[in-house]
């Protein structure tokens, strides 16, 4: 690391701002590169995915899984009773996303000594930061990656303790006894369901008329009927919050109005990127609309400016693994700039660990039958999910008009993650509708769901299904 005679200045080829999934990933990838690196951060907290994200919410959800199992029990003839201990059920929440975090922590303990500097960054210009510990920076390049954060509207101020986001509901030591959760997204209806299942009575509300981010609403429908025999939710309203003694007064008015008063709210209304008290002004960069540098998604470059965006920062594609691939492609662009080179984007996946589970592959359309041919099959009668006692559910699969390959997938249903993940590659490697129809499937499983949905796209794409194959319900099945 340069260190000039003045003190305060530090000197890099590469300064990474935000220690997050995309920053650490583009710090390895740029010292891989062989550039001399910074990464600032103020907190080091161990990423927003083990802290506060994916895996504290998907411990949650696994508790609930388990209540939810045991209740279920009796259809198939098994007598049991779900006793959920609400503070043993958040203790274990705490103690495997403390272990993770930890990790995390230790991992960034073993950087090179000087990497890492404990401040909160802004720019004083393309190539310097002003940092909050007084010091300064100069970089060849600069790597944005300073993640996202709960947005709380003026509207939802005031309510104390009793307001939850992604941040805090980890921390609770015991389970609220009613939450009201405003924002059907994914964070929200992740935390809505899982409370559900342990036994806390939960009221949803949206003013949008989508729910989990689902495209196609023929899929959002469907799993908003599903989920809606769980507990209420309540799209196309605007929603207000007031405090009601200890408890805070939830109404809704629009599509439909009413009122609960909830112990809690859980705010989960969008997770706009950080980048407010960046003084991009002072980096010289165009911004679109939403105020986001204008960057190319295969290089992660602003404009040809030396300053790099990854992870939700950019709020393309706000996902794990999308900002850890892009947090290499800028560590290693901001290494070599001005010689960067383009990569390969992956196939769109995006999955909501909701039961059933939702989950979007590749091109999804918001008009499907308008823009491409569908194929579609619902999972209410598929044989194993029947057999599990749960089959609900459905999916489609899209195609472009006159083509011939498997372009999107939209779904909800029992353990969706596997199956978008297998469609997910499918589409990645070319293959196309009728290949597909024409791989194993083994029997009884939840693949073989697919098969109804596929001869559906095969038949809108009039594409004839080989001779030497069962062409639709196999008898005993
Ligand atoms: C509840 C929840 C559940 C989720 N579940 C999933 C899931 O199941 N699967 C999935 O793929 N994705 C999930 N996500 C999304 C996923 O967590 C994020 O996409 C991912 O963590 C983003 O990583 P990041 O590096 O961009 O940001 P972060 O990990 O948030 O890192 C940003 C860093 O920047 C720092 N920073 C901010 N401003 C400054 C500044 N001015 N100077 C210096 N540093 C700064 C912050 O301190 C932070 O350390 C979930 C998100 C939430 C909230
Ligand atoms: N399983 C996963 O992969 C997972 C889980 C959680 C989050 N995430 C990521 O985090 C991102 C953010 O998710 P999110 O759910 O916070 O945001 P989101 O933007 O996806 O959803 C926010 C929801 O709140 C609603 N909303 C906005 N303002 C409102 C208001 N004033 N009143 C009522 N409703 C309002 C919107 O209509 C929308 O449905 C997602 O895009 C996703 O990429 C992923």
């Amino acid at each position: 690391m340069g260190r000039s005679s003045d003190d305060t200045l530090l000197k890099c080829d590469v300064a990474v701002i935000g220690a997050g999934t995309a920053g650490l990933v583009a710090e390895r990838h740029a010292r891989k590169a062989g550039a001399k690196t910074l990464l600032i951060d103020p907190e080091f907290r161990g990423t927003t995915c083990a802290a506060v994200g994916c895996m504290p919410s998907k411990l949650l959800i696994a508790a609930a899984d388990a209540a939810h199992g045991i209740t279920q029990a009796s259809q198939l003839g098994i007598d049991a009773t779900a006793q959920v201990d609400g503070p043993a059920v958040m203790k274990r929440v705490q103690r495997h996303r403390d272990r993770l975090v930890e990790s995390t922590k230790a991992q960034i303990r073993k950087l090179p000594d000087g990497v890492c500097v404990k401040a909160r960054a802004k720019f004083s210009g393309p190539n310097t930061l002003d940092l909050d510990n007084g010091q300064r920076v100069h970089a060849r390049a600069v790597i944005i990656a300073t993640g996202a954060a709960p947005t709380v509207p003026d509207a939802f101020s005031g309510l104390g303790d009793r307001l939850l986001t992604n941040e805090n509901v980890f921390d609770l030591e015991e389970l609220p006894t009613s939450l009201g959760v405003v924002g059907a997204g994914p964070v929200g209806l992740e935390i809505a369901q899982a409370m559900s299942r342990l036994g806390v009575d939960v009221t949803v509300v949206d003013h949008g008329n989508s729910i989990a981010a689902l495209s196609d609403p023929a899929v959002a429908n469907r799993l908003h009927d599903i989920l809606s025999d769980e507990f209420p939710i309540c799209l196309g309203v605007d929603a207000k919050t007031v405090p009601a003694e200890d408890k805070v007064k939830l109404s809704w008015q629009g599509d439909s109005s009413g009122e609960a008063l909830v112990s809690h709210v859980f705010l989960a209304v969008g997770r706009p990127a950080n980048l407010e008290d960046l003084n991009l002004a002072k980096a010289n960069l165009k911004l679109d609309d939403h105020g986001t540098p204008v960057f190319d998604r295969k290089t992660m470059q602003c404009g040809d400016a030396p300053i790099f965006i990854a992870g939700d920062a950019n709020h393309d594609r706000p996902l794990l693994h999308e900002a850890a691939d892009e947090g290499a492609v800028a560590g290693h662009n901001a290494a070599k700039w001005p010689d960067v080179a383009r990569s390969r984007r992956k196939t769109p996946l995006s999955i909501v660990f909701t039961r059933p589970t939702a989950a979007s592959v590749g091109k999804v359309p918001f008009d499907a039958e308008a823009d491409m041919l569908v194929g579609s099959t619902d999972f209410e009668n598929q044989g194993r999910a029947t057999i599990e006692c749960r089959a609900h559910g459905g999916i489609r699969l899209y195609a472009e008009k006159g083509g011939s390959r498997l372009s999107g997938a939209e779904m909800c249903l029992p353990d969706a993650e596997h199956l978008a993940h297998l469609l997910c590659w499918a589409i990645e490697s070319g293959m196309t509708v009728s290949q597909l129809l024409d791989s194993p499937f083994y029997h009884p499983t939840l693949e073989e769901g697919l098969k109804p949905a596929l001869r559906d796209l095969c038949e809108a794409l009039q594409e004839s299904t080989p001779w030497d194959r069962a062409d639709g319900h196999i008898p005993g099945c």
